[in-house]
């Protein structure tokens, strides 16, 4: 299969040429950006002798003519607008951006953006490969999940779609690495405001709190509105989110674990981890694992659940490969079964 990568030149473009590479199945047939006839080793050295393609502007219809899948990296606002010139054409699209994710007037509100229309919203398949792969492979528009929504709703999954829970408890403090943020500059980003610090920022704004909240009242219509906390890390890569929910019954760690280990035990991607055994994000980093650790204290009946990815792969690129996979029905490991980066 022929694969197309527009928005190369990001985080997220350059994590889909290191995994794509190396697929057996895929093929690199064109990569894109807004910087044109530019070998992409001028962007990124350390892809110098390994990948010698240049890139080439964002013409729909040639795409659609040579590649079977076009993945979308390109920042939210910009992706919805081409995914439209896609899809009534032969080629498989998966967008890495917000832009599909949640209704019009929802994204509206939370990106401070203009939609795309609520017709091709309602085209898109929610890419939560692990809870939607029978939908993903009939699709042929994927709106790929957001990074913090990913390792959030893979912890929460199986107390929800239980209702085991407290369906108004739900905290989750969330934390992530900078290249979240994406290759442009910023002041957040800079070295010395990033380095050594640690803050919160979109404190009970930030644009994946409905787009969390959508899929948890699709698994549980019980489910209120949650606290969604999220901060920046000094590190580059990696999400942490601790979820905190008030359990309905008594129930001990061990038990629970084995839960999620049943729940989770077809699933390739997702780690149960043993008691005691919390995860941390370097454990997860390069890899398309999402780690999840877990304890029920039992003076005040809450469960906290410890979630890591590696946002670049699992939050963005790796998870996008993987419902490529799905899509064209190639096992869903092929091409990205790497042992994480340690230390
Ligand atoms: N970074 C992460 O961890 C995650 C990112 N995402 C989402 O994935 C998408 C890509 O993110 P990321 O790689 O971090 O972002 P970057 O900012 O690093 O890269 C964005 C890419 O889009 C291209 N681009 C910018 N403006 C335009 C335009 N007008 N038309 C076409 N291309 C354009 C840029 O290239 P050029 O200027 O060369 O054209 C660049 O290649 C975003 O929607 C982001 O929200 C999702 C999950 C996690
Ligand atoms: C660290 C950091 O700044 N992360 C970004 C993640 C943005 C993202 O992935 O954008 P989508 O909304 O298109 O998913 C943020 O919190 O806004």
């Amino acid at each position: 299969m022929k694969a197309s990568i527009i928005g190369t030149t990001g985080y997220g473009g350059a994590e889909l040429l290191r995994i794509l590479n190396h697929h057996p199945e895929f093929e690199i047939q064109s990569i894109h950006s807004t910087k044109e006839d530019l070998p992409i080793w001028h962007e990124y050295p350390h892809l110098y002798k390994i990948v010698n393609q240049k890139l080439q502007g964002i013409h729909p219809d040639e795409i659609a003519a040579n590649a079977d899948i076009v993945f979308l990296a390109t920042p939210s606002g910009i992706s919805g607008q081409l995914a439209g010139k896609f899809v009534d054409k032969d080629i498989k699209v998966i967008d890495l951006s917000g832009d599909l994710r949640i209704e019009a007037g929802q994204y509206e509100k939370w990106y401070k953006k203009d939609p795309v229309s609520q017709e091709l919203i309602d085209e898109a398949i929610y890419g939560l490969s692990e809870w939607n792969a029978e939908a993903i492979k009939g699709a042929s528009l994927i709106a790929n999940p957001g990074c913090y929504p990913t390792a959030t709703l893979l912890s929460l999954a199986p107390v929800i779609k239980e209702n085991m829970i407290d369906p108004d408890s739900i905290i989750v403090d969330a934390k992530s690495g900078i290249s979240g943020a994406g290759r442009s500059p910023s002041r957040k980003s800079s070295f010395s405001e990033a380095n050594e610090n640690f803050s919160a920022y979109k404190v009970n704004e930030h644009q994946h709190t409905p787009e969390i909240e959508k899929q948890l009242l699709q698994w549980n219509e019980r489910i209120k509105p949650i606290t969604f906390t999220t901060q920046l890390l000094p590190i580059t890569r990696g999400i942490m989110t601790t979820s905190y929910v008030k359990l309905n019954n008594d129930c001990r760690t061990s038990k629970l674990l084995e839960f999620y280990e049943n729940v989770y035990n077809e699933c390739p991607f997702v780690r149960i981890r043993t008691e005691k055994n919390y995860p941390s994000v370097k454990e997860v980093a390069g890899s398309n694992y999402c780690d999840i650790g877990l304890n029920v204290d039992e003076r005040t009946g809450r469960l906290t659940i410890i979630s890591v990815i590696d946002n670049l792969m699992k939050g963005a690129a790796g998870q996008a490969v993987q419902n490529a996979n799905i899509m064209f029905g190639i096992n869903e490991t092929t091409g990205l079964d790497f042992i994480p980066l340690y230390p």
